[in-house]
């Protein structure tokens, strides 16, 4: 790929951590990033400027529910996703096969593609790798994802390989349909399930072909910390430094500090918008829940040390209040502060990687979170 598709700067590493930048043709990202999932065209509840004011950079959007509603001849039509969602800034989409798996119905996959069912009205598709590409074209999207097949976990290793496999020659595909435009990339996705054989076999095809980021896919599907990490340390040996490393699905904040001490830079999880409908809320000292009765007449904010909006003017007892009352803007307040927890965390985690202080400010992050709430 060349070097002007999407140019990544490494500004500073302590260990294999980086502190990076990313430049797309719609502005910089800052590295290690949090990025913010808005999978059908927005960022729920939030209008773009409280996503911006989080300190998000890039949003996430998806192929699968993008096509099928609006669509992404509408979408293109209406001047591409920027425009029709307001979002000025970094756009990554996923190519779908992930959601395809896990939200439709009646699906095939072949050496073709995936062949599904709309969760929607039924209606039937097919998502080629090919199809894929033009799809996240028409959204005008910066970082574009290639077709893969998240491989299931538990998966006996021929399982793994076989899928492993065919997402690779899929990759092929994706890259030779790839349309390339400067400020625009495509990532590759490495899969592998949990074998580290066939983890460095995914990373040498995907290098082999060449890409302007690299994904670790196949993760975050139940196999728990521990064994992500073990993955994680199988298979960054194999990726080159030149390129951004992307974590999909991931996660919680323990999760994004020990994949940045590994060397990921780049993150996405629905766990700070999703949990923060639910009444969740993330705190320098653990997670709360915001609806448990001990928090009905407190008057502090939802985190002490956190300068969002939320935290600013609203006590724990009002957004107890708004959320037990099913209000609207209960699961807003708490989006928008988790959404901030998480960027302030990317931030303290940049920041650390400049001075060389990583270890000290992992140590602090977990001797607080140990803490628990007050
Ligand atoms: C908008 C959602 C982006 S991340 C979705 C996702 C999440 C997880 N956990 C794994 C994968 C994967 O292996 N491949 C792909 N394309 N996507 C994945
Ligand atoms: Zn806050």
């Amino acid at each position: 790929m060349t070097e002007d598709a999407l140019k990544y700067e490494v500004l500073a590493s302590d260990g294999a951590a980086r502190r990076g930048r990313l430049h797309t043709a719609h502005g910089t990202a800052e590295t290690p990033a949090f990025m913010t999932v808005g999978t059908a065209g927005t960022v729920k509840g939030l209008l773009p400027e409280n996503v911006a004011d989080t300190g998000a950079e890039i949003v996430l959007g998806n192929t699968y529910h993008l096509m099928l509603r609006p669509t992404a001849e509408r979408i293109a039509e209406l001047g591409g996703l920027h425009k029709f969602m307001n979002w000025n800034k970094p756009i990554l989409t996923d190519s779908g096969g992930y959601q395809v798996m896990s939200l439709s119905e009646l699906r095939k996959i072949t050496e073709e593609g995936v062949a599904f069912r709309s969760h929607l009205d039924g209606s039937r598709h097919n998502l080629t790798p090919e199809r894929a590409m033009d799809i996240q074209c028409l959204l005008d999207s910066n970082i574009t994802m290639v077709l893969d097949e998240c491989t299931p976990y538990p998966a006996e290793p021929d399982v793994a390989a076989d899928s492993m496999r065919r997402s690779m020659r899929w990759a092929q595909r994706c890259k030779d349909a790839f349309i390339k435009r400067p400020g625009y990339g495509l990532f590759g996705i490495v899969q592998g399930s949990v074998y580290p054989d066939l983890r460095q076999e995914s990373a040498e095809a995907l290098q082999e072909i060449g890409f302007d980021g690299y994904a670790v896919g196949g993760l975050a599907v139940g196999e728990g910390q521990e064994v992500m990490f073990e993955v994680l340390d199988a298979t960054m040996p194999h990726l080159t430094r030149e390129r951004p490393r992307y974590l999909m699905g991931v996660g919680k904040p323990s999760d994004i500090v020990g994949a940045v001490q590994r060397g990921i830079d780049m993150f996405d999880c629905v766990l700070p918008t999703r949990s923060g409908r639910t009444g969740q809320g993330f705190t320098r000292r653990g997670p709360i829940n915001i609806r448990n009765a001990r928090h009905q007449a407190d008057p502090r904010p939802i985190d002490p040390d956190c300068g969002c909006k939320t935290c600013s003017s609203y006590s724990r007892a009002y957004v107890h209040h708004l959320v037990k009352a099913n209000e609207m803007l209960g699961p807003i307040l708490l989006t928008i502060h988790n959404l901030h927890y998480y960027q302030e965390l990317m931030a303290g985690l940049r920041d650390a990687i400049e001075k060389g202080e990583l270890d000290a400010f992992v140590s602090a992050f977990h001797r607080q979170q140990a803490a628990g709430d007050l």
